[in-house]
């Protein structure tokens, strides 16, 4: 094989390969190391020291040749003699490489080599283009001169490495970070995927890419690049037959191809690829449909570029849609997608100088949710967002023709209406308010929710986008007050009463702070053994100006503003130590009553608040009682009654405040883990004129008998009074009668003389009769 190429001199030790041709000399192994050196048969140790070397080079992947001075192979390792598509060495040698490369690229080898030949001056490490069968292929050449035995250079050695790997490697790093660089610069998306299609283009000769969007909303397919195409393909991409989710591939593709080929773009042999584009949780963010051409001609890496770019393209998408999200946000509501307060105000303003320059006005309605907390609160929040998005939904089909809508807090939406006169904003937002209050079935269980709604008018009712949205806000609440679910207009005298509302709301949390609440006490007694078996805790507020502010002043206002909530943990902490504090004075131990209002009630952490105040106090817990009302109670029946439970759970008694206003079914009371039930004082005002007051109160007591419950009537006045229901088999009385609510000390002195207080006439004669009817 070696026979007729001058073998250079050098050395090839430890079995690596010399850095050079040059000086090539070959050494001896380690067993020829051993063997004298007369030992040696030159002639056959020389044939077989080629026969190593010819066998070495051959296994080496590097390709390895020689070539005389007009560029002729003399000798070629095997992976040569492979990658020009031969067989044997001798079909390659006395050929030059333009017998297997394109001119241009063996002409750049070929002077290459005449340099290095007529300097004498190795060249190192050069990158060169070559081509293969399947395709071009880079190499790193190092030529050297080849000399014969005299040093006179008789042509070249070249070593060359395939680096086409790494070259590609490199290339789609480059690309790849270009790309990203792009994205990092903020590019915007529709130039980035232009970018793309026509890098992806470029790396194949027939080839054109279009990049097409998912639209978030309706969900269509949409072309967002296709550079290289023309305006006829993209109208027709864009055609309908394609606006669907494109969950089969397949389709699209036939669909895009059809694109391409009605809008006659090229010839008919183009087929068409879709890969989908997708973002870093795999969700669909778009296509890129590839054309190709039968004779398309692809660089080797273009598959490699292609997942790249469909990778890249997943990123931009996906920054491009944050991008957007972000901004949507800022002016939305991520719930529902309507507006948000902000750009309320602004769509708000804008109505408002365009009903200036028409002289006409805008209609503002201010649309809350009645009880919704009650939804929240009892079926949890996730059935709240629903409802919210069903509500938006409606109130938006009735709107969208002829306003514009926002939600501007938790249930609060606001309606933008134009031109259009008071009446037809009446019938339309009497429309809405009928399509709130349709039933809605969520998780099985039918809600039904209504709201209060309340208009402003402008020019009339508030020169700014603040003033009107306030005064609409005024009318929605006199629509509450009114009894919810209905509407009411804006009057001026409403802007005096919700001022007074807002400062008295300021006023109440500064008390607060100052510690301007006292408790009073009113005994309740039983008459059975005369003496006081418990106290109501009522709250008053020692007001800086006003002094002694009763309760009616202002708990409907704590209530409305969610101010009940701190205070009434107030009072049921100072009252839990007040029992306990007269318990620790050796006084006979007495229950403690305290009112839970409906938003005390509704709170998550009622039943935290109740336990804290019995550790922290030291009270037994079997010493206090809660009062809840029974229209709380039946407002929401079942949420009550696990809430009831959990508060049985702790040890406190409950007692049913203000009994016989509230509808309890029997059946209903049956399931309520009650101690006591309290007669509303408004049956025992009129005993003894009143027959049907005094039948309800007996029927109410007879009740409480069945139900095995202890029975309080409040409101005892007059002796009167507390015969009757000594009669009627009640014996547990509260009342002026007995005492009104009185400061901390003079109830404690109440305690200390606890007894006697039924010695009065009427009463002592009505207790003996009822003894004796019992006892009949
Ligand atoms: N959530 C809370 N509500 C409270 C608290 N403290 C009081 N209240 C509620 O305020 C309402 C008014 O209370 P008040 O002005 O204290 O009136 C109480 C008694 O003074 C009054 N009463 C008692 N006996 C008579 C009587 O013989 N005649 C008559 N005309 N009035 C009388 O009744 C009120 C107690 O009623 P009730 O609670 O139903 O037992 C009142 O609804 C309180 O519940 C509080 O801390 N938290």
């Amino acid at each position: 094989m070696f026979r007729g190429i001058p073998v250079t001199k050098g050395v090839i030790a430890d079995g690596k390969l010399p850095n050079s041709f040059c000086e090539v000399e070959l050494a001896p192994n380690a067993a020829m190391l051993h063997r004298r050196s007369e030992d040696f048969d030159h002639e056959a140790d020389l044939a077989e020291r080629q026969c190593w070397l010819e066998n070495m080079i051959n296994q080496i992947p590097d390709y390895i040749y020689a070539k005389d001075l007009e560029g002729r192979f003399l000798f070629a390792n095997q992976a040569i003699v492979a990658n020009n598509g031969l067989s044997h060495l001798k079909d390659l040698v006395g050929r030059t490489d333009f017998d297997f490369l394109p001119s241009h690229i063996a002409q750049i080898a070929t002077d290459v080599e005449r340099r290095v030949a007529e300097t004498g001056q190795p060249h190192f490490g050069g990158e060169e283009l070559a081509f293969r069968g399947d395709g071009e292929r880079w190499l790193m050449i190092t030529r050297v001169p080849l000399r014969d035995a005299s040093g006179t250079i008789v042509g070249t050695v070249g070593a060359s490495r395939d680096i086409t790997a790494q070259k590609s490697a490199e290339r789609r790093m480059r690309a790849q970070s270009g790309l990203l660089e792009m994205i990092a610069r903020g590019m915007p998306l529709p130039d980035f995927l232009e970018e793309l299609a026509r890098m992806i283009a470029g790396f194949a000769e027939g080839v054109h890419a279009a990049f097409l969007m998912i639209a978030l909303d309706p969900g269509e397919l949409r072309l967002a690049a296709a550079p290289t195409l023309n305006e006829d393909y993209r109208r027709r991409a864009n055609a309908t037959f394609i606006r669907t989710i494109p969950t089969d591939l397949g389709v699209t593709a036939a669909a895009l191809k059809l694109a391409f080929d009605q809008a006659s773009i090229s010839e008919l042999d183009h087929q068409c690829r879709c890969l989908a584009i997708s973002d870093a949780d795999g969700q669909m963010e778009g296509i890129l449909a590839l054309y190709s051409s039968e004779d398309a001609r692809y660089q080797s890496d273009f598959s490699e570029f292609v997942s790249i770019a469909v990778h890249m393209a997943g990123i931009a998408i996906s920054r491009h849609r944050a991008e957007a999200r972000i901004g949507f946000l800022a002016d939305h509501d991520p719930l529902t997608g309507m507006a948000n307060r902000a750009l309320l105000d602004r769509k708000l303003t804008l109505a408002m100088r365009t009903a200036d320059s028409m002289g006409s006005e805008v209609a503002l309605a201010f649309l809350d949710l009645d009880n919704f907390k009650l939804v929240n609160d009892s079926l949890g929040h996730s059935v709240g967002d629903q409802l919210l998005k069903i509500v938006a939904g409606r109130i938006c089909e009735l709107t969208s023709d002829q306003g514009s809508l926002a939600r501007i807090g938790g249930d609060e939406f606001v309606i933008i209406l134009e031109q259009m006169d008071l009446e037809g904003c009446l019938h339309r937002l009497s429309a809405i308010r009928e399509a709130v209050a349709r039933p809605v079935v969520l998780d099985d269980i039918e809600l039904r929710v209504t709201c209060s709604i309340g208009i402003a008018s402008y020019p009339s009712h508030g020169s700014t986008a603040g003033d009107l949205l306030a005064s609409a806000d005024m009318a929605m609440y006199r629509a509450k007050e009114l009894g919810r679910d209905g509407i009411a207009l804006f009057t001026s005298e409403m802007t005096a009463t919700v001022r007074k509302k807002l400062s008295r709301t300021d006023e109440l949390r500064q008390a607060l702070l100052r510690d301007e609440f006292v408790l009073h006490y009113q005994p309740q007694v039983d008459l059975q053994t005369g003496r006081i078996i418990a106290a109501e805790a009522l709250v008053r507020w020692n007001h800086p100006s006003e002094g002694l502010v009763y309760p009616g002043d202002f708990i409907a206002l704590a209530e409305e503003t969610g101010l009940i909530v701190p205070l009434g943990e107030w009072v049921l902490q100072t009252a839990c130590n007040r029992a306990k504090a007269w318990q620790d004075k050796g006084l006979e131990p007495i229950r403690i009553s305290v009112n839970v209002s409906a938003r005390q009630f509704q709170e998550k952490r009622l039943i935290e608040t109740v336990a804290t105040a019995l550790t922290e106090s030291g009270l037994d817990a079997k010493w206090l009682e809660l009062e809840i009302t029974e229209s709380l109670i039946m407002k929401d029946l079942a949420g009550s009654i696990a809430r009831m439970y959990e508060l049985e759970k702790l040890g406190v008694k409950l007692a049913v405040d203000d009994f016989g206003t509230g509808y309890s079914s029997l059946s209903a009371l049956k399931r309520f883990p009650l101690s006591r039930l309290k007669i509303d004082r408004s049956f025992i005002a009129d005993i003894p004129h009143d027959a049907d007051d005094m039948a309800i109160t007996s029927a109410i007591i007879s009740l409480a008998q069945k139900l095995d419950l202890e029975v309080i009537a409040e409101g005892v006045e007059t002796e009167e009074q507390a015969r009757f229901l000594v009669e009627s088999g009640c014996n547990e009385m509260q009342g002026y009668l007995y005492s009104r609510p009185v400061e901390e000390e003079r109830f404690n002195l109440m305690l200390e003389n606890n007894g006697g207080i039924h010695r009065k006439p009427m009463v002592r004669a009505a207790l003996l009769g009822a003894g004796e009817h019992r006892k009949a």
